[in-house]
């Protein structure tokens, strides 16, 4: 039996999802995670609000903070049209490993770009360093002490534009106060609230959408 959760996740995705098919690998890392080992995916609830603002947004460039083992970013790419992008930041080398390959087996690794390290070092490279101009949506779901700081280096780095989406899971819970504090405070946001539940629980959670409205 692998020794890490994730990987134990990737193994049973490997042995009973359809390969190269995203919608099989999102449903098996689901049924995994309600029936036998909780892990921290947006899930099938809060997946489907996620799925909603991707689809209404139809993003050419997407970034996420927080790729875990790729569940978001492979729920995301399968939205995506032709010729759009998706980068998602990964700090642990681990994880970004396992979402390689979770990644690879749903077929969604020519949309996808996994950028290991932390967000306040990538986040400032990617102009330079990624060719990113502008992002039209941002999936934040890392640790919610840096959503924040994160939205803010968005902010200073130029990297959303007037119009461009953030979608912020665990608002709730383990949640993010300042975070709503200060997109709901500044005036540059129009904010939406999606209450839901926590992954695979009964536990209250929520998601919040802000779209920027301009410096
Ligand atoms: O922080 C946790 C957490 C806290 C306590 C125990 C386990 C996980 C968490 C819980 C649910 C999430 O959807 C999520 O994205 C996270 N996270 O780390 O980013
Ligand atoms: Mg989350």
């Amino acid at each position: 039996m692998a020794q890490r959760l994730e990987e134990r996740i990737l193994e049973y995705v490997k042995q009973h999802a359809a390969e190269g098919d995203p919608q099989s690998v999102v449903d098996h890392i689901d049924k995994y995670c309600s029936q036998n080992e909780w892990a921290m995916h947006v899930g099938d609830e809060k997946g489907l609000i996620l799925d909603q603002v991707v689809k209404e947004t139809n993003p050419t460039i997407v970034l996420e903070l927080g790729t875990y083992c790729g569940y978001s970013a492979t729920r995301i790419a399968r939205l995506l049209k032709p010729g759009s992008r998706l980068l998602t930041v990964e700090m642990n080398p681990e994880n970004a490993a396992v979402a390689k390959q979770m990644i690879q087996f749903a077929g969604v690794q020519d949309k996808v770009e996994i950028l290991e390290g932390s967000t306040e070092v990538i986040i400032p490279s990617l102009k330079t360093k990624y060719g990113v101009d502008r992002v039209d949506f941002v999936f934040i779901d890392h640790f919610s002490e840096r959503y924040t700081a994160d939205t803010k280096l968005l902010e200073e780095c130029q990297l959303i534009k007037k119009g461009s989406v953030l979608l912020a899971d665990n608002v709730v819970f383990p949640g993010a106060p300042d975070f709503l504090e200060y997109v709901r405070t500044c005036g540059r946001y129009d904010c939406t609230y999606y209450p839901s539940h926590l992954e695979y629980s009964d536990k209250l959670d929520a998601l919040e959408k802000a779209v920027f409205k301009g410096p």
